[in-house]
């Protein structure tokens, strides 16, 4: 049997080198160039089960010769690497049959994986040769580091399939505008974007938002309204804070997924869901459904394809780049042009970042509005950060609006979930277990928070055991400021 052949385009030599080295001692045949004309040429002549190319090449680029590829020889399956790691070099690899993509610098063991998986794939020599719709070439999420890579290649991947996708991730992480990529590089890009935040909306007007109502159905209605559901036919409804949701109103959406119909409140007829959901949460939905609070079948319906957005403080290699995006915003939008000193990055860099993104660009544009130095130093963000409130400095986890509830609201807010969801006859097991688990970790926080992640003084105002509190932090992954503690 012969070796399957792996045809290699980069103009990089030292790439050349490893990937020969590597793919041979994995047992495959290697041909490498540095350049598109040679590899199209191999194409033509029929050569090679597999292409890696790179994008950026001297004669071409690497994104420009798939379509061409495609079309000759169906069956040869593409893999694309790139040090340009943009949301839309990963898209545009997706949208025009790449089989994978790879932001440089890889590791080699998920290079081979990739080919492996590529030749065991089953041929499509029918597939592909769809129109290539071209996002446009904006860049509507910033960022490289190793985990914002995964959601470009996760978003490319799903261009092309209309599945569910639940989003989680804290507070300002960017959760609406990876719903948005979604939308608007899938499949449904013609069709709305229709967005409802459940938090925002008082709970007895859910379900009437949700599917709209008959004229009369309540007190107040006074003409039929359209719910959001119709309002996105043909295209996607983002619900945001999915965990929010009231219990008879995640009763109501469960059906209308499991029978691709829903009927307006009040009204009769069945009007058929052409909608691709997307739901968001900075929430523990795991915790909700052990709390009883969030329906189980339900979660499974919506959680078909998991995206978590990893909070600004885990990938602080795109503070930087981010912090350079939101000032140029803020001076196309018009005021004075801004640029930070090595040190003021170093301090950003250092910052926890409870509220995430929206943190940093609400930062970036006080910093654009109030100063007038053009050269931003670290005196300057030392200054505005030890501005903040307390709250949101340095409250650590995985739900700082959650964590500034003051407590007392959270256990209201709880009682009355639990009144609602007996009601419902859905009653919460373990209740007071379970309000206590939730308590607790907003109030080590806050603790911590205002200790500045000293532990021991932590475990003093808390008057815990040094040792409990610590076993507690694990216990309940409260992720802790580095160096101190
Ligand atoms: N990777 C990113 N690149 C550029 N802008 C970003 C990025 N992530 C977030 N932002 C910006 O940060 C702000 C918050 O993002 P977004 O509203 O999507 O967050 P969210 O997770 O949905 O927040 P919430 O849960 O509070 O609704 C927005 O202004 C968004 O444009």
């Amino acid at each position: 049997m012969t070796l399957p052949t792996v045809l290699v385009a980069d103009d990089d030599r030292s790439i050349r080198t490893v990937l020969t080295q590597a793919l041979g001692r994995a047992g495959y045949q290697v041909r490498t160039t540095g350049n598109a004309a040679t590899l199209w040429r191999w194409v033509e002549e029929g050569e090679g089960d597999l292409v890696i190319t790179d994008v950026m090449m001297p004669d071409e680029n690497g994104l420009d010769l798939i379509p061409r590829i495609r079309r000759l020889r169906p069956e040869l399956r593409i893999v694309v690497m790139s040090a340009q790691s943009t949301l839309m070099t990963a898209v545009k690899a997706a949208q025009r049959g790449a089989f994978e993509y790879l932001p440089k610098p890889f590791d080699l063991k998920e290079l081979l994986a990739v080919v492996g998986r590529a030749l065991a794939s089953p041929l499509q020599p029918e597939a592909p040769a769809r129109p290539v719709v071209e996002a446009e070439d904006r860049l509507p999420l910033i960022g490289r580091s190793a985990a914002m890579q995964d959601i470009y290649r996760m978003i490319a991947r799903l261009t092309t399939a209309d599945l569910t996708v639940m989003i989680t991730g804290e507070s300002g992480t960017g959760k609406e505008l990876v719903a948005r990529a979604l939308h608007d590089y899938g499949s449904r890009r013609a069709g709305p974007f229709v967005a409802i935040n459940m938090a925002a909306i008082p709970r007895e007007l859910i379900e009437s938002e949700l599917f709209g109502h008959e004229r009369g159905a309540f007190t107040g209605a006074t003409n039929r309204n359209l719910g959001r559901f119709e309002q996105a036919a043909g295209g996607t409804l983002f619900l945001d804070e999915i965990g929010d949701m009231p219990p008879e109103a995640q009763t109501r959406l469960l059906r209308v997924l499991q029978e691709g119909e829903f009927t307006t409140v009040g009204g009769r007829q069945s009007i058929r869901a052409n909608v691709r959901i997307i739901a968001a949460t900075h929430r523990d939905l795991r915790q909700a459904i052990r709390a009883g609070l969030f329906r189980e079948d339900l979660f499974y319906r919506l959680n078909v394809v998991p995206i978590r957005l990893p909070p600004l403080r885990e990938r602080p290699e795109d503070i930087a780049i981010l912090a350079r995006h939101f000032l140029d915003r803020a001076h196309e939008s018009g005021l004075p042009l801004k640029l930070l000193d090595d040190g003021a990055i170093e301090r950003l860099r250092a910052c926890r970042w409870p509220g995430n993104v929206r943190e940093l660009e609400n930062l970036m544009r006080r910093l654009a509005a109030l100063y007038p130095q053009e050269q931003i130093g670290a005196e300057v963000i030392d200054q505005e950060l030890a501005e903040a409130p307390m709250a949101a400095e340095g409250v650590a986890g995985s739900a700082p609006a959650a964590a500034r509830e003051p407590l007392a609201q959270a256990v209201e807010r709880h009682i009355r979930q639990f009144l609602a969801a007996e009601r419902d006859g859905m009653p919460i097991r373990d209740f007071y277990d379970q309000v206590i688990a939730e308590v607790e970790r907003p109030l080590i926080q806050m603790t911590l928070a205002s200790t500045r992640g000293n532990q021991i003084k932590a475990a003093a105002v808390l008057g815990l055991n040094r040792n409990t509190l610590r076993k507690k932090i694990r216990d309940l992954e409260i992720p802790v400021m580095r160096g101190v503690g």
